[in-house]
């Protein structure tokens, strides 16, 4: 079973990424991720992931402001994940835990000493490459 997931690369203007805590209960509980979440029937990637925004962190993002970034995709023992990734920049609202999750804002290069969910590895390792850092130090 395929299911996509669409999540966000979020940058302040300070080029620190926002990464978000899985909840206990969950599958993958206490790992890091980027926002965002299953895309539903009949939404598009960039409206489940506006509408995830607005439910986990309580920002307002509009669609213009979503670039397509990279995609993960991994095999879990019960599905695949596809998992378009999206660069934001640009919001209104102050983010917020709405969920009570972990916020962490990190610099791109330091996302590797975050415990990320498995489909997440190849994306720390590209992303201060593709957000114009060198990924050296
Ligand atoms: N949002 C997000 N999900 C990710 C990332 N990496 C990754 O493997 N995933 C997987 O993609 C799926 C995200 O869906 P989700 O967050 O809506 O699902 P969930 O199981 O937490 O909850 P739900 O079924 O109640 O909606 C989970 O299986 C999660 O483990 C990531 O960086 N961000």
């Amino acid at each position: 079973m395929l299911i996509l997931v669409a999540a966000c690369v979020l940058v302040d203007d300070a080029g620190l990424v926002l990464i978000t805590k899985r909840p206990e209960g969950k599958p993958l509980a206490g790992l890091w991720e980027f926002p965002g979440g299953k895309v539903e029937a009949c939404e598009t990637p960039e409206h489940a992931l506006i509408r995830e925004l607005d439910e986990e962190l309580g920002i307002d993002v509009a669609a213009p402001a979503l670039t397509p970034l990279t995609f993960a995709s991994y095999t879990y023992p019960a599905f695949h994940l596809l998992m378009p990734v999206y660069l934001c920049r640009h919001w209104t609202g102050e983010v917020a835990a709405n969920e009570g999750q972990d916020l962490a804002w990190v610099r791109p290069e330091a996302l590797t000493a975050y415990a990320m969910p498995p489909a997440d590895e190849p994306l720390k390792q590209i992303l201060p490459g593709l957000l114009g850092l060198s990924g050296d130090f």
